[in-house]
């Protein structure tokens, strides 16, 4: 992990690099549209927070955000960034500004993974020792090896890894805001967990105003500070935390979008942090021998001991079984599956423990084990929240 505090230094205030965007009373009209595809739309969006907007299909999601950053010039209204005229700002302040990543990365096939990463540096008339460390440093900030990917082109590369220069590429000149148009759309569920979680890792360095659509509510509650769900022309059916949004759709089309199984939802505004995942596994290394593993294993009632590694990552479970006739630990047992860290969701860490069958490896910030999380945790916070529920309902 790069030392990340060149990106922070430049804050100077709790950690919050980003700066607030104001829209007022925005419109677009295309060309030849007889209605504006965006109709007066107002909205302030915090200092160094996530706004996630959603809204179906043709709503005017991708339209509102790309008026930020002027890709699509407004017809009428008015934007202000950090408090700045944003249809005053020349491009070179706008790409200093606002960085902009978008689904399947968009980056540049003939270009590298550095040359993608460089290109506003270079627009900004960096020299090169300094993109070239400027690159590093993102890379190494986004989890791609410079020395393995440096030199790589984009189809070298998996969607994920994509997703993750395209990442780096917005994040290049540090600039206060962000603007992310689905850009984990085009990834398996599984990499778009993880591009999630590293995002708000990310973010929880970085402090930067990021306004991201989707069109995944769970996307849009996971990653949400706030959450703007959308109707048509871009009308702002309701703007809040996702809790609020959650516990109380503002109408209709809200309670749509929230969807059935809310309180399932809920399970991502939760993480395994948040829950005890109690250090039960009966824990041992290669070294040991069968017979004492033997011992130790029926002293604790342990059908099951997991095999970690000199790093106390978790590799494989052993039957105590088969212990009797194994005269060392390697290659005993079967590897360990889907595992959860500390920091997964709850809605994660269901799906994992299911694939497991009934419960699944905590791990911590450096993959070591720290615990087990099963299905009894799980289904006793969902019906801790649904007793939340009705008593706040029974109170209204
Ligand atoms: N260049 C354009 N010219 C004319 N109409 C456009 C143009 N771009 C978008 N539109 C229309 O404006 C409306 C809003 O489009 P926009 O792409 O902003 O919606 P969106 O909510 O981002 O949709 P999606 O979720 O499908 O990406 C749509 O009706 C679309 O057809």
């Amino acid at each position: 992990m790069a030392d990340t505090n060149d990106l922070t230094d430049t804050t100077g205030n709790d950690g919050v690099s980003g700066v607030e965007i104001q829209l007022e009373g925005v419109t677009k009209r295309y060309p030849g549209s007889a209605e504006p595809a965006v109709k007066d739309f107002t909205m302030t969006i915090p200092a160094g927070k996530i706004v996630i907007f959603v809204g179906p299909s043709g709503c005017g999601k991708t339209t509102t955000m790309r008026m930020i950053n002027r890709l699509i010039e407004p017809s009428s209204g008015r934007i202000t960034i950090g408090g700045e005229d944003a249809l005053k700002l020349d491009d070179v302040q706008l790409r200093r500004k606002i960085g902009y990543a978008i689904q399947q990365a968009g980056l540049f096939p003939h270009f590298t993974v550095a040359q993608n990463i460089g290109v506003v540096p270079g627009m900004l008339g960096w020299n090169k020792k300094r993109i070239a460390d400027r690159v590093e440093e993102l890379m190494d900030l986004v989890g791609l090896d410079p020395t393995q990917f440096r030199d790589r082109y984009p189809r070298q590369l998996s969607g994920g890894q994509q997703q993750r220069v395209g990442v780096a590429r917005a994040l290049a000149a540090d600039p206060p805001v962000l603007l992310m148009d689905e850009p984990f759309g085009a990834v398996d569920p599984i990499t778009r967990g993880n591009l999630q979680d590293e995002l708000l890792r990310l973010q929880a360095d970085l402090g930067k105003t990021i306004v991201f659509v989707t069109h995944d509510f769970d996307e849009a509650v996971k990653l949400g500070d706030r959450i703007a769900v959308l109707g048509d022309q871009s009308s702002i059916q309701q703007y809040d935390t996702p809790e609020a949004i959650l516990a109380n759709p503002a109408n209709d089309m809200v309670a749509g979008f929230v969807g059935a199984g809310a309180s399932l939802k809920q399970l991502t505004l939760l993480r395994v942090r948040d829950v005890d995942y109690p250090d039960i596994a009966l824990t041992t290394q290669v070294g040991e021998s069968p017979a004492d593993l033997r011992t130790r294993m029926a002293e604790a009632g342990k059908t099951y001991a997991l095999l970690v590694d000199g790093r106390r990552r978790p590799q494989r479970w052993i039957h105590v079984r088969s212990l009797p006739t194994a005269t060392s630990l390697a290659g005993l047992g079967r590897p360990v599956g889907d595992t959860v860290s500390t920091q997964s969701t709850l809605q994660d860490a269901l799906e994992a423990i299911l694939a497991e069958g009934g419960h699944a490896v905590v791990t911590g910030t450096r993959g070591q084990y720290v615990g087990m999380i099963d299905i009894t945790t799980v289904t006793d916070v969902l019906a801790q929240l649904r007793e939340e529920h009705e008593a706040g309902a029974d109170a209204s």
